[in-house]
């Protein structure tokens, strides 16, 4: 039998006393894929994320990581994926490369396999020029890089990733994204927790959105798109007096309100259906409205993120 899910849940569940933090949630990551776990702070990623990773006990539902039972045959699974943000209490006198050498050696390598390994990680991840200085004196991104390195040393086909570029300035979080495109080309796959929208944008192939302990859609960034409404219309007309007759024109051609906006006298609407741009457009200019800016909009990520999720947990 191939399996063809890198992760099954089913019907997951997490209380703590009284509060339900994860609620019956069941979905499946495919092998290759990036699967985004999005929601509001406290909404239980990473409760679902530690339960996944057998370091929390469920209170019910079940786990399969590539067909084996996570509970039932919890030391099997451990050693199937990575898990970054766990390395924190690592002295910070030592150098990344001791760091490596370390966990190498943990994870049952020999001294020649760890120096070995702990070299192509150290290349892999650009830390070479940095290798022998000591953790205290690395940046945030150096330290992720480092910490994503530890978690591949046994090189796993399955990577968790919690929120791995929180704190990272721009820049250093591009190279971060690189990093792990990098790592799903070469197979594996990754499963990521992120409170930056347009993160899970950019990287997830599917993403599950979270709210208040329960999964409350499923899809790739365009299905959650789509889901949340179509796509809007923005014209911008150049000279205020023509707003009205661009509204009109507008409405009778969509048969919908249209909205106006008193700054850079801007008129927006839905557009359920983008044919009617041309009709829209022709209209415009026949009735010699001088439009500075047209443009049609799909819904951003921030928009599903408000659309699906209910504000504070
Ligand atoms: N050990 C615990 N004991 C009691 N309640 C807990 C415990 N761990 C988490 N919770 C509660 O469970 C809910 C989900 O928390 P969780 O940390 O999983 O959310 P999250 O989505 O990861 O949020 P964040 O983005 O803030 O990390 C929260 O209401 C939280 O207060």
């Amino acid at each position: 039998m191939t399996v063809e899910n890198a992760i099954e849940i089913k019907n997951l569940t997490k209380k703590f006393d009284d509060k339900v933090a994860v609620d019956n949630v069941s979905f499946e990551v495919r092998k290759g894929e990036v699967f985004g776990l999005l929601g509001p702070n406290g909404a239980g990623k990473t409760t679902t994320l530690r339960m996944i990773t057998t370091l929390l006990n469920a209170t019910s539902g079940e786990v399969k990581i590539f067909g084996h039972d996570a509970f039932k045959e919890s030391a099997t699974v451990r050693s199937m994926f990575g898990l970054t943000g766990q390395y924190a209490s690592v002295d910070e006198d030592i150098s990344a490369r001791e760091n490596l050498m370390i966990f190498s050696r943990l994870n049952g390598l020999s001294r020649k396999e760890a120096k070995q390994r702990t070299q192509d990680l150290l290349a892999e991840f650009s830390l070479i020029d940095s290798a022998d200085k000591a953790i205290s004196a690395f940046s945030g991104g150096m330290r992720r890089r480092l910490d994503l390195a530890v978690s591949l040393i046994a090189r796993p086909q399955l990577v968790f990733l919690d929120e791995p570029t929180t704190g990272l300035d721009p820049r250093t979080r591009t190279q971060m994204w690189d990093t792990i495109r990098d790592l799903v080309a070469k197979g594996s796959t990754v499963v990521l927790t992120t409170q930056y929208l347009e993160e899970a944008d950019e990287l997830a192939d599917r993403i599950a959105v979270i709210d208040h302990g329960k999964l409350v859609s499923l899809g790739t960034p365009d299905e959650l798109k789509d889901s949340v409404g179509g796509s809007s219309l923005k014209v911008q007309v150049a000279n205020d007096t023509q707003i009205t007759i661009a509204k009109e024109i507008i409405e009778n051609i969509l048969h919908t309100d249209v909205e106006i906006k008193a700054k850079n006298n801007e008129l927006s609407a839905q557009l359920e259906n983008p044919k009617l741009l041309t009709p829209i457009f022709n209209e415009l200019t026949t009735k010699q409205i001088d439009i500075e800016n047209i443009s049609v909009q799909k819904p951003s990520m921030d928009d599903v993120f408000f659309a699906l999720t209910v504000g504070k947990n």
